[in-house]
């Protein structure tokens, strides 16, 4: 049973179309990625998704039934335009939240210091917000979006602006979420984390899907035309006429084969010259495809 479906969405803001005919599924269960550039359409489609405003057409479905406003007791989400109350207190505004979704004040304050702990910033939750750092304010937005244990949680680039450590903090957390049986949508040009995280995704151009369908499915589309290699000594090898282009970094190098070549003569070459640590055959990553997809679309 899908936790999200869209039926052939769309909408017009006056004469410019943000969306047309989108339609997509999410499971319970899953990470989906809804990817694509500045301006492609994919807040608009978040925000018909969860009632902020309706289609021109199309149907929006969620946990199995016509999208009602009751339904929004089960969504968690975190905006991309994220406000808190500067002067508020921590701990008294996420009580507030969770009361704003249905919590009594008493739950909502024992789920706030649990998720506060979790995201080690218990110090914070007597703190003023406009005293917290941006990293912590948005671990704070992070909570009052799950606090009401949402069904389906939907983030709008939630990751931005974290350093790694903190990133990576909630990335876990919402991987921990997936295994309980939360469908988590977020919508982010970050096309590593996607590729980390993402079971399924969505790739909007210009108001219109260009690529869907689970990473497998996506990734299979595309010959395994990449060579990883970490070695040490000669890199004469990089000059093989296998190889089309690649990028050199530290005792490393990401080659693009030539169509057809064969990655074997390159593999013997390299070890005549270097020592190799790793040789590795891989898809492009989904940043490529994504380059790929969307240049296609505007040369077209
Ligand atoms: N309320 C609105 N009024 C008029 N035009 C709008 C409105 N909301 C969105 N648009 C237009 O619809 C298109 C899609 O915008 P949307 O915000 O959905 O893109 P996005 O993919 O979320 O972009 P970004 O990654 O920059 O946030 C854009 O051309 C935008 O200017």
């Amino acid at each position: 049973m899908p936790v999200v479906e869209l039926d052939r969405i769309s909408k017009s803001y006056d004469q410019k179309v943000a969306i047309k005919d989108l339609s997509l599924k999410i499971e319970a269960g899953t990470m989906f990625g809804l990817l694509g550039p500045n301006g492609a359409g994919k807040t608009s489609s978040i925000r018909m998704m969860i009632g902020i405003t309706l289609p021109d057409s199309g149907t929006v479905n969620l946990f199995d039934r016509p999208f009602s406003r009751d339904q929004l007791s089960r969504v968690g989400y975190l905006p991309e335009e994220r406000g808190l109350y500067k002067k508020m207190n921590v701990m008294d505004q996420l009580v507030l939240m969770g009361q704003l979704h249905g919590l009594k004040a008493e739950t909502a304050q024992q789920r706030a210091r649990a998720w506060c702990d979790r995201l080690q910033i218990m110090d914070a939750a007597d703190k003023k917000t406009q005293e917290l750092s941006k990293g912590m304010q948005q671990k704070i937005q992070f909570i009052s979006t799950l606090l009401h244990d949402p069904g389906l949680i939907i983030m709008d680039e939630p990751f931005s602006g974290l350093d790694p450590v903190n990133a990576s903090l909630l990335q876990d957390t919402l991987l921990d979420l997936k295994k309980q049986g939360k469908a988590i949508l977020f919508s982010t040009h970050r096309m590593d984390q996607v590729e980390k995280l993402c079971d399924s995704i969505c790739l909007v151009h210009r108001g219109e899907a260009v690529l869907a369908g689970t990473m497998r499915e996506v990734k299979s589309g595309y010959e395994r035309n990449r060579v990883l290699i970490h070695f040490e000594g000669g890199r004469d090898f990089l000059g093989h006429p296998a190889v089309e282009s690649f990028k050199e970094y530290a005792g490393q190098a990401e080659i693009k084969l030539k169509p057809g070549a064969n990655a074997q003569d390159l593999l013997k070459s390299a070890a005549e010259r270097a020592t190799i640590f790793r040789f590795e055959l891989v898809e492009p990553s989904l940043e490529e495809i994504f380059i790929k997809t969307v240049g296609e679309k505007v040369d077209a």
